[in-house]
């Protein structure tokens, strides 16, 4: 398995560890613009090597495309992260450029690759790289869903006094601070949903701090966070390579599912081999289909600023 990371910046380069940690894939090559940063990172990541107890191989490229040929997966991070108080919206004119750019320069590479966005905003990314690539539906997978359920279930944990091993809970919609839709309804504590034991105050407390999830951490470190969007890219490339058909929610061009169409939207996945290999329509209340079609409509509102 072999798998380029572009952007070797703080999530490539938190995934890039990642992935090698868990010792799945053969290779990752790092690909950034900035001159010998993406070899300086790969450099100290394989001195990781004998410490940390992997066998991949991990190499660096100053935007040299041809070192990415015949990958299984690429991801991209290429772009600029949000500051504190900004809107992951507000980065949409500089990412998109950068985007475009780069998953064109992906797939002449790696014509057979399945794509994972990661550049913000993210859903509008993923549906640019749809438009600008034209691969099919399958193999362009946007992460969002995945590091959101993660912060829940880290919220639901607190919440309940719990460790985060005994909680489940999923985060549809959109990825952005208004338009993540937390289904505190099908969480759980072990199979028992988290209304057991949680007074609805306190679980519309969990699912606001869910939401603004990324804008807490922008605030405390100045810059986006990436060790947990690292772990949720890594945990979707290995579903991939070890065809888990494991369930993430992710952003997926839709097609009807969900009552939407030709919009990128946080919705159940299947991952494995073949990316994502179904979409899980799930049953949801009138509540929770209201507020996906409002997280669509705001998604629809960026997507609409893109010329494609
Ligand atoms: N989807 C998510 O859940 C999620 C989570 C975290 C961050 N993000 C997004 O990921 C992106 C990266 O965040 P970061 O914190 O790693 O930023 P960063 O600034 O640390 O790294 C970005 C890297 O991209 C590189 N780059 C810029 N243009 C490029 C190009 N044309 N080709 C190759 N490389 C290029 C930069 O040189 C830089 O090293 C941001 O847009 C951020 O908002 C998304
Ligand atoms: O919050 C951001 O801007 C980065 C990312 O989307 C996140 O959720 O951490």
């Amino acid at each position: 398995m072999k798998v380029t990371v572009v952007g070797a910046g703080a999530v490539g380069a938190s995934c890039a560890e990642y992935i090698a940690i868990k010792n799945f894939a053969s290779e990752v090559v790092l690909l950034d613009i900035k001159e010998g940063y993406a070899e300086g990172k790969a450099m100290d990541l394989m001195q990781c090597a004998s410490l940390n107890g992997f066998d991949t191989k991990i190499s660096g490229s100053t935007n040299d495309y041809l070192k990415t040929a015949n990958s299984d997966v690429c991801v991209i991070t290429s772009g600029i992260p949000r500051k504190p108080g900004m809107t992951r919206e507000e980065l949409i004119d500089i990412n998109a450029g950068i985007v475009k750019t780069v998953a064109t320069n992906l797939i002449k590479y790696s014509p057979n690759t399945i794509l994972i966005v990661v550049s913000n905003p993210m859903d509008t990314m993923a549906y640019l790289v749809h438009k600008a690539t034209g691969l099919p539906k399958n193999k362009i997978i946007g992460m969002g869903g995945a590091l959101d359920s993660a912060r829940f279930k880290y919220r639901l944990a607190e919440a309940l006094d719990a460790p985060i091993s005994d909680v489940d809970g999923m985060v549809l919609g959109g990825h952005s601070d208004t338009g993540m839709v937390p289904l505190t309804r099908l969480a759980t504590r072990n199979s028992v949903p988290v209304s057991e034991f949680l007074s609805e105050e306190r679980l519309n407390q969990v699912k606001e701090d869910t939401k603004v999830g990324g804008a807490t951490l922008t605030k405390l470190l100045g810059t986006s966070a990436w060790y947990a969007p690292g772990a949720a890219v890594s945990a979707m490339v290995h579903a991939i390579a070890c065809d888990q058909k494991k369930m993430f929610p992710c952003s997926a061009m839709l097609e009807g599912e969900y009552n939407l169409s030709d919009i990128c939207l946080g919705v159940p996945a299947i991952i494995g081999a073949n990316g994502i290999e179904k979409i899980v329509e799930i049953e949801l209340s009138n509540d929770e289909k209201t507020q996906i079609a409002e997280s669509a409509e705001g998604v629809k509102v960026v997507n609409a600023l893109l010329n494609v």
